[in-house]
């Protein structure tokens, strides 16, 4: 699903007025019933609903979905907020069509004006959406503030009034409407799944109310985000006459004296997603245990007892993960300076894979553009020699996959894959059970598996992401967020694969 900006969202709603066509207010009154429908589900019969309007189009949505509650016999209150003398049209319409209605409207010109309630009301900001031209300040700012400090469940429409849709660098954040629940219509905003503002736009849902398609198809985006239906179409099903050898021999390089835990989830990831085959290369000290704890992985050790270092011949795998639990040893910076010389084929790194590129800035000209790279925000800082991510970190970060020819995952709350040709795809499937230890492990080993089991680069870390989050849903729902393991993750991948199919 692309991402649009404002300017686009804007031009789309022009398009489909014309080319439809459909007048503006019946296109306010399909994009109304498409918010009413996600209420309905969502909320019990006796809800009651406290509407925040503003005076364009925005607010004309909220007075529609009044009117729509309203007549659904929920109980409405609507409050407009006089940020401005004039009126959008289809607000005024919509104005109109409420007050044949016995619905109770408030006009409010100051803050102060807006009553207590009770805390069960929910309420629903309607002010301002994707028309947001300037930071807030004034009335609609103190409303805002005023919100912000109650505790009732809250809803935006569109967009939470006083974010924008695009570029928030000069925004100041405490003047935005927090909502736990974001409606939007049509396609996500940037703001939306950028790390700096991701938070206050609460769970996000896409309501699809037909914007002209061939318009949205012909529009060019950087910006994508993945719904399920767009992973599952890359999963391809094991065939019927197919062996160990058809799904790939991975290799993995892992671990260190205390650190061998991490190249035992990865393996263990690795092979439940899918890999023919799994070699793990460890140091010396690691290959009872590995061998116990995981009989289904080859063993190859290095000779150090306590840390990687040298090298496997390399022809027989057609994937590599490299990187957890590794430490940053210089013999295991020699490792991966030799591997990245002879090795060109599909390649995860993550962990002290990425610290020891860190600290050789030149080995990152060696990567085959075939590689994957999965820092967590402070590794990609380290990676870039940057202090902090600033508001433009997403460009930093498509530049440097571009410039190198390679994937680079950003793993957050929402992540974000970088991919060679200069797309950025957001994968919302994170939980905070995945909060921990061991979970960038796991990737590593999804990722691995689904490189050597055949799948191309780009598609084994959607579908890697996705695999993950989904597992860790499934295994937190079993133990709660806080109990939850990376093992339970692993545990759970069979359950997430069911899901593509
Ligand atoms: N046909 C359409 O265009 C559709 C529009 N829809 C709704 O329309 C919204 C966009 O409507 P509008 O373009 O009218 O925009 P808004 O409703 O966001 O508000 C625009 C008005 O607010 C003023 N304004 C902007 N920033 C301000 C600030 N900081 N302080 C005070 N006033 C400010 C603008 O000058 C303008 O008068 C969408 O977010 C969506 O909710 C939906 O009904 C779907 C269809
Ligand atoms: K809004």
């Amino acid at each position: 699903m692309k991402i649009l900006s404002a300017q686009q969202i804007r031009e789309a709603d022009k398009q489909t007025i014309q080319n439809e066509p459909i007048s503006s207010i019946d296109l306010m009154e399909r994009a109304v019933s498409k918010l009413f429908e996600s209420i309905d589900a969502s909320y019990s019969d006796d809800s009651s609903f406290a509407i925040f309007c503003g005076k364009g189009n925005n607010g004309g949505d909220g007075l529609a979905l009044a009117r729509w509650l309203f007549q659904n016999d929920y109980f409405v209150q609507v409050f407009i907020i006089e940020h401005s003398d004039s009126a959008s049209e289809d607000f005024k319409e919509n104005y109109k069509r409420l007050s044949d209605l016995e619905v109770g409207v408030l006009h409010i010109s100051a803050a102060a004006e807006i009553p207590e309630r009770d805390d069960d009301t929910v309420l629903i900001d309607a002010m301002l959406g994707s028309g947001l031209s300037r930071p807030l300040e004034g009335l609609l700012a103190d409303v805002v503030k005023s919100l912000n400090t109650l505790q009732n469940e809250r809803l935006a429409i569109d967009i939470p009034t006083g974010l924008f849709a695009d570029d928030n660098s000069e925004n100041s954040f405490d003047v935005i409407f927090k909502a736990d629940v974001t409606l939007t219509f049509q396609c996500p905003k940037l703001s939306m799944v950028h790390k700096d503002t991701a938070h206050l736009v609460g769970q996000i849902e896409v309501l699809d109310i037909n914007l002209d398609e061939a318009f949205i198809e012909r529009t060019f985006s950087l910006y994508s985000y993945l719904i399920p239906d767009q992973v599952a179409d890359l999963y391809k099903p094991r065939e019927k006459f197919s062996y160990k050898g058809t799904y790939g021999h991975a290799l993995l390089i892992a671990g260190s004296y205390g650190s061998l835990g991490a190249a035992l989830m990865s393996g263990k990831a690795c092979l439940r997603s899918g890999a023919g085959l799994l070699t793990a290369f460890i140091p010396k000290c690691g290959v009872e245990i590995y061998q116990s704890a995981l009989p289904e992985a080859m063993v190859i050790s290095s000779d150090n007892e306590e840390v990687i270092s040298g090298l496997p011949d390399l022809e027989k795998y057609n994937a590599v993960g490299v990187g957890p639990g590794l430490g940053t040893s210089s013999e295991a910076s020699k490792t991966l300076e030799n591997l990245l010389g002879a090795f060109d084929g599909k390649m995860v790194l993550d962990a002290d894979a990425l610290n020891i590129l860190a600290a050789n800035p030149d080995f990152v000209n060696k990567l085959s553009t075939q590689t994957i790279l999965t820092p967590h925000p402070g590794e990609f800082k380290r990676l870039l020699g940057l202090q902090e991510l600033k508001p433009d970190y997403l460009e930093r970060l498509r530049e440097f996959a571009k410039k190198h020819s390679i994937i680079v995952v950003l793993k957050d709350a929402i992540t974000a894959i970088a991919a060679p040709d200069g797309q950025i795809y957001f994968m919302d499937y994170g939980t905070p059970a995945l909060a921990k230890g061991g979970s960038g492990d796991v990737l590593t080993g999804i990722i691995t598996g689904l490189l050597a089991s055949g799948y191309e680069p780009l598609h084994a870390t959607k579908l890697g992401v996705y695999l993950q989050g989904i597992a860790a849903h499934f295994a937190s729902d079993e133990t709660s967020e806080e109990a939850c393991l990376a093992t339970d993750v692993i545990h759970n991948l069979g359950k997430a694969f069911r899901t593509l199919s």
